[in-house]
């Protein structure tokens, strides 16, 4: 079997490389889902571009920062948006869902004593993050115009580990649960979310 062109290299994480291991599963596009042992990183750090993961190696070229990679996948399996402003309005969601990752991610960083202070803040933040987004969000089923962008996909990544602390994030938002069903009913997700390796966070 021919090598896939696209090699994406992290460690055993969704964090930073999960939103583009579900660009390619709803493209149906095949990858190399290289997860680097934590122990094997310092012998690989000096040859990454910044000193981080992940990168994407294609084309002889390697790429880093998880956004630019995930973006690029978007690109190239056409779930970036259909003109220019289906893309600028896909790259603002997702710029923005960074403000929502990072009250979610400080949660499992904390120490025990500060976690349910950052689970409060986290649950004081969503819901007027996320009625904006229930604005900007389209009515069927998409963040975007009327079909799969990455814009759903990475809201979905984010908003499950956020459902995970607030169940009831979404509660009273039917365009945003509507994107959450429609990325789950997407067959390339569906079947990447039924095999995914145990991956923590
Ligand atoms: N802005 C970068 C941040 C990448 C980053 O912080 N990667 C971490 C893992 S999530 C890393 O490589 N840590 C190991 C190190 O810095 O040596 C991105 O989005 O890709």
């Amino acid at each position: 079997m021919a090598q896939p062109k696209y090699r994406l290299i992290y460690f055993n994480l969704r964090a930073r490389a999960e939103a583009t291991r579900l660009v390619f599963a709803a493209a149906g596009v095949e990858y190399e889902d290289v997860r680097i042992p934590r122990d094997k990183w310092p012998d690989l750090k000096p040859n990454t571009p910044m000193g981080q993961l992940p990168v994407l190696e294609v084309g002889g070229v390697t790429l880093c920062q998880s956004m630019a990679i995930a973006r690029f996948a978007a690109k190239e399996t056409g779930l970036a948006g259909k003109t220019a402003l289906e893309q600028a309005h896909a790259d603002m969601l997702v710029d923005g869902i960074d403000d929502l990752r990072g009250k979610q991610a400080v949660i499992r960083k904390a120490s025990e004593d500060r976690k349910e202070q950052c689970k409060k803040e986290l649950a004081d933040f969503a819901p007027d993050f996320l009625g904006k987004y229930e604005k900007l969000c389209g009515p069927h089923g998409h963040l975007v115009g009327d079909s799969l962008t990455w814009a759903d996909l990475v809201f979905y990544d984010v908003m499950s580990k956020v459902l995970a602390v607030l169940p009831g994030a979404l509660d009273g938002l039917p365009r945003l649960a509507k994107v959450m069903d429609t990325v789950t009913a997407n067959e390339g997700v569906a079947a990447w979310l039924a095999k995914r390796p145990d991956t923590p966070h």
